[in-house]
């Protein structure tokens, strides 16, 4: 596989009240193409710098980010973000929802729908096109979200946290349904959260943060194949244990961090 992103050496400083926060220092990694990649680390720590700057919002001090062995220098529809809030337009129906990116980049009412119809019935939201957001249920709304987002055929999708706010039966069912749009698409995804669970279900690959200034310390591979199920799963040979190791580095990392926070 080749690399599509690159992280190299990036460091990255807030300033806050004439006080300067070291937010990241010295961070590489590099996400293969098609790679479902989990950054997991303490609150704080820096995950969400680290999607901003991919996304192209934000821009480090020192290191470089490449994206297909290039620099760039802002957002770009290539390079697609999910939030934890779904963020919809509440004036506009699910369909327009969907639509909106392709619409602005100027594709046609005719085309942008049919292709966002066939992301609506992946999403399971076939029949709901025509509902405005607020008859939505949360788990509903993210899914419209992530249709919108994967609507423009984006190479690599961020995802900061996306289910946080979901209930736990809501939360499974959406991790199932991310796992199976990836399988499906080939996108490649950097997907941020705290939850080693999500982590392991989800991930080729876990990157484990250190207390800020965020680096990466740890790298893991979950050992479960392609096709996985999040019950079993949990019976897996060898789960528990690695489970216990990415829980104890998390949880090192956090005491950490909680100091450094005083
Ligand atoms: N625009 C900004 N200006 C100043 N400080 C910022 C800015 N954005 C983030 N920070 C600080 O940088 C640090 C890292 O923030 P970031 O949101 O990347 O962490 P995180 O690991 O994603 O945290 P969480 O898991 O709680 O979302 C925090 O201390 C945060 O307060």
């Amino acid at each position: 596989m080749t690399d599509y992103i690159d992280v190299e050496h990036v460091t990255l400083r807030f300033t806050e009240k004439q006080r300067q926060l070291t937010v990241l220092e010295d961070v590489s990694l590099s996400l293969a193409r098609g790679e479902f990649v989990v950054l997991l680390g303490p609150s704080g720590c820096g995950k969400s710098t680290i999607l901003n700057m991919i996304a192209g919002f934000t821009r480090p001090q020192q290191g470089r980010i490449l994206c297909d062995g290039r620099a760039f220098s802002g957002p770009h529809p290539s390079r697609g973000m999910i939030f934890q809030q779904p963020n919809l337009f509440p004036w506009l129906s699910v369909l327009d929802n969907v639509t909106f990116g392709l619409r602005m980049q100027g594709q046609s009412k005719t085309e942008a729908d049919k292709r966002a119809l066939t992301w609506l019935k992946r999403v399971g939201l076939e029949g709901f096109e025509r509902h405005a957001p607020w008859q939505l249920s949360g788990g509903m709304k993210q899914r419209v979200a992530m249709a919108r987002a994967w609507l423009p055929d984006p190479a690599v999708l961020l995802l900061d946290e996306p289910f946080g706010a979901l209930d736990a039966q809501t939360r499974m069912m959406m991790q199932e349904l991310l796992r199976s749009a990836w399988r499906q698409t080939g996108t490649t995804i950097l997907f941020v959260t705290h939850d080693v669970e999500e982590a392991l279900f989800l991930a080729d690959r876990i990157l484990i943060m250190s207390a800020r200034p965020g680096k990466i310390v740890e790298e893991v591979r979950p050992p479960f194949g392609p096709e996985r199920d999040i019950e079993a799963l949990a019976q897996a040979p060898g789960y528990s244990e690695i489970k216990r190791q990415v829980l104890h580095r998390v949880r090192t990392e956090a005491r950490r961090q909680q100091l450094a926070n005083g």
